[in-house]
């Protein structure tokens, strides 16, 4: 079976991360992608620019693509504000696809991609809806300081649970050294610690949080269980990093 996955990203571009890297992610996981940019992006050495989307034409766009058939997966990347959080949302309405939400605000160099504060992803929360913070993310979510051990990210994945998200994972890749690397699954009262090693990678290999919520997107909706589905998509990533190919 071929998952429908709706990509809602912004969109950059090289295709390094944002939308492009969504679409790339989803083939080569055998899924069709149908992409939807929620906002235009130019991330330069010296540029920096981001647009939102018009909230009619996101509309039009998200419901063009249900008329053609049925959603299977829903992956939120950058949303720039809360109109067009809003308008997706409702252009969603009565869909039973899983939803991934990479709740990203921030480009890796620190650009500001996203007007939405944490109560917008909180309010996304739900049974089928599976939120993927870094360290730093699952932080700012909670209020709190980000966490630094493997532990404390336990417990933040057991407060987006206790918060309504019927999966969390928690990327720990940016660990201090000594903690190991290793990412944070919750879901149904399951607590998972997935290993991994360090990858260095050169500088244009970004967006491998794209690709991962992308992977993900692409793994639940063709019915794989959560579990399975995360290590797929890690798998993805890790191939990623290593050829920079997807
Ligand atoms: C449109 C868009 N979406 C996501 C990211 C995050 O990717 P990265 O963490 O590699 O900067 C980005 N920079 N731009």
């Amino acid at each position: 079976m071929r998952p429908r996955v709706l990509l809602l990203a912004g969109l950059e571009p090289t295709g390094r991360a944002g939308l492009l890297a969504d679409v790339a992610a989803v083939r080569a996981r055998g899924g069709d992608a149908v992409a939807v940019p929620t906002a235009q992006t130019a991330q330069g050495t010296h540029t920096f620019a981001v647009v939102p989307a018009a909230p009619r034409m996101l509309t039009a766009q998200v419901t063009a693509a249900r008329e053609w058939g049925v959603l299977h997966a829903v992956k939120w990347g950058v949303v720039p504000g809360p109109s067009q959080l809003a308008t997706a949302r409702a252009a969603l309405k009565g869909t039973d696809a899983w939803w991934v939400v990479d709740p990203v605000v921030r480009s890796s160099r620190g650009q500001v991609l996203s007007r939405l504060s944490p109560r917008h992803y909180l309010a996304l929360a739900g049974p089928r809806v599976v939120v993927t913070p870094n360290l730093d993310e699952a932080g700012w979510l909670l209020g709190r300081p980000a966490p630094g051990t493997v532990e404390e990210a336990q417990e933040a994945a057991e407060d987006l649970c206790r918060l309504g998200f019927g999966v969390v994972l928690v990327k720990g890749g940016h660990l201090p050294e000594g903690q190991g690397l290793a990412d944070v699954l919750a879901f149904s009262g399951r607590m998972l610690v997935m290993r991994g090693r360090r990858l260095k990678r050169p500088p244009e290999r970004r967006g491998t949080g794209c690709r991962l919520a992308s992977a993900l997107a692409a793994e639940l909706g063709r019915g794989t269980g959560p579990e399975a589905a995360v290590r797929a998509a890690r798998e993805h990533v890790t191939r990623y990093l290593r050829t920079g190919r997807d």
